[in-house]
């Protein structure tokens, strides 16, 4: 075994080490080139699968159904939930997070999250995660989590094939950066539009505005977030198929929130935190904003509108 961590709850050991194995099992496949082509198939919220997507979804299965401690797991690729064994927790996966990014050379990734208590769709919400967090795939094998308030980074050394795990800060940096789709300004609340010209208003060239960065690769996006601060947005927007955003709640928004939240950070849907966000569906979308406390604040305060 290639991971060598304790949680601080001993029944999650062998659940980071099926984790991490199939992060590792992933990145190799993506070095050397393999899945990077779009595949016949389409997932179950309609998105366009590359072979890649499978490939990993297959990986994260394989270990996972090792471990007894796991129930049940919840992909972006498969339907429903698929049960493992009778044990204690539950997994949520995006498997393989900006494979679009990822044809294209820049870094994809996974995000993962541990819940307990969870028997259908409405109980994988923010109260019942025990663990969050996500891989990058980029010139290093990374992960990013948060296990219950405890925040690490790790770090694969691929020579020796083993891991380093090093707790991070739980407070995390404030730069003025944004991190948003703008393409989608124009079909915005109007609400949104405001705000983020607001953001960007230079009070006639004597103020910085805001920074902008967009890698279209969710876990990118967000490693530069815990590493420098700022906002991340998937905002909701009056275009068909983007009325509730584009990111999922269970396996992409809730998981990143628990994590950020650990770091002193907060997340938002534009009225409440995400995970205080009511679960109906397992594929369900909704508007993501995650960042330092106070521009989430911020975000909120727009949108009641003061
Ligand atoms: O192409 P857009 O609209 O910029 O969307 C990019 C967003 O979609 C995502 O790729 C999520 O979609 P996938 O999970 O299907 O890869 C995020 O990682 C990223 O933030
Ligand atoms: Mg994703």
């Amino acid at each position: 075994m290639s991971l060598s961590f304790n949680s601080r709850n001993s029944e999650l050991d062998g659940i980071y080490a099926a984790l991490f194995s199939a992060g590792e099992a992933i990145y190799a496949e993506l070095k050397k080139g393999s899945g990077l082509k779009f595949a016949a198939s389409g997932n179950e919220s309609g998105d366009e699968q590359i072979e890649l997507d499978i490939i990993a979804d297959e990986a994260f299965f394989k270990t996972l159904s090792q471990d007894n401690h796991v129930r049940y797991v919840v992909s972006e690729e498969r339907p429903g939930l698929s049960k493992l064994s009778d044990g204690p927790y539950s997994i949520a996966l995006d498997p393989l997070d900006g494979s679009k990014a990822a044809l294209i050379g820049i870094p994809s990734g996974a995000i993962f999250g541990v819940f307990e208590n969870a028997e259908v769709a409405k109980d994988f919400n923010g109260q019942n995660i025990i663990s969050g967090g996500f891989f990058v795939f980029g010139m290093n094998l990374e992960a990013y989590f948060a296990d219950g308030p405890d925040v690490y980074k790790g770090l694969f050394d691929q020579d020796a094939g083993t891991w380093e795990i090093i707790a991070l800060p739980d407070a995390m940096p404030s730069a003025d950066i944004l991190a948003i789709n703008g393409a989608n300004q124009l079909v915005w609340d109007q609400w949104l539009q405001d705000h983020y010209l607001s953001l960007l208003d230079t009070k006639n060239g004597t103020v910085k505005p805001y920074n902008m960065r967009w890698f279209a690769s969710m876990v990118s996006d967000l490693k530069r977030l815990l590493l420098q601060g700022g906002i991340f947005a998937y905002p909701a927007a009056n275009r068909k198929g983007y009325e509730r955003g584009h990111l999922r709640l269970v396996y992409e928004a809730i998981p990143m929130s628990f994590l950020i939240r650990a770091m002193g950070g907060a997340s938002t849907d534009g009225d409440q935190s995400l995970l205080d966000v009511p679960v109906t569906d397992l594929h369900q979308k909704t508007p993501v904003f995650i960042g330092n406390a106070d521009k989430i604040a911020d975000i909120e305060a727009a949108k009641r509108g003061n």
